[in-house]
């Protein structure tokens, strides 16, 4: 019988344990893949001195397994080693669209200062062309409707997100766009006023993907 997509998450989840690096911060991701994934973190708890999480959600599921979360800020100059996050869409270039659980920004700001962005994701995320899951935006509400004006005359359909971010801000979800050079896309929805930062994660992409399949749980590395 065919594995459900939770089943192949879970699997994954099981696979990045062996990325985790004893002693050392670990950035750690949000979405139900990382749910798991802390699920399964708590077997080797004592290993991890501390993380650094992208949201709200995750300081919470972390914290009730007893783990200590500490803001980037208390960070020194060593910065996160291994960062372990889920994606949306993920192409053969390891850039992805991030996003859907909305916390693209506190996400790209963990993998921004991590050594190994090492993403957990089952089969259906993997994908020739970004595109076909909506890009999220997030923005300052005030330029919602501006940016929102933005994204449809580069062709998306776009939605408001009933959602606030843990940044007080609103997303924007931009459907139907096929997105050729994520990098380029990326520089130019983060340069309009008003983004707070696009779901794309082209110029820092993933390094390590971990991919659930039906034949077990596939490594691709950059
Ligand atoms: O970017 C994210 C949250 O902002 C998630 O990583 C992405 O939405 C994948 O989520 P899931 O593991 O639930 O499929």
């Amino acid at each position: 019988m065919a594995l459900s997509q939770t089943e192949l998450k879970r699997e994954v989840a099981r696979a990045a344990i062996r990325y985790v690096e004893p002693g050392r911060i670990l950035g750690v991701g949000t979405g139900s893949t990382v749910d798991l994934f802390i699920d399964e973190l708590a077997a080797i708890r004592d290993q991890v001195p501390a993380c650094v999480s992208s949201s709200v959600r995750s300081t919470k599921r972390l914290e009730a397994l007893g783990f200590k979360v500490i803001d980037l800020n208390e960070l020194g100059d060593e910065g996160i080693g291994v960062y372990i996050d889920g994606a949306d869409e993920i192409d053969p270039g390891f850039s992805m669209i991030k996003g859907g659980g909305g916390a693209l920004t506190r996400e790209k700001i963990v993998a921004s200062v991590s050594k190994t962005f090492v993403c957990i994701a089952d089969a259906s995320k993997k994908v020739d062309v970004l595109g076909r899951f909506p890009l999220p935006v997030e923005v300052i509400p005030m330029a919602a409707a501006a940016v929102k004006r933005r994204l449809e005359a580069l062709g998306a359909t776009v939605t408001l997100r009933d959602f606030t971010t843990d940044n007080g801000c609103s997303i924007l979800d931009a459907a139907g766009l096929r997105i050729e050079d994520p990098k380029a896309l990326e520089d130019e929805i983060n340069s309009w006023p008003g983004v707070v930062t696009v779901g794309l994660f082209a110029n820092r992409g993933a390094d390590v993907l971990l991919l659930g399949t039906e034949a077990g749980v596939k490594t691709f590395e950059r």
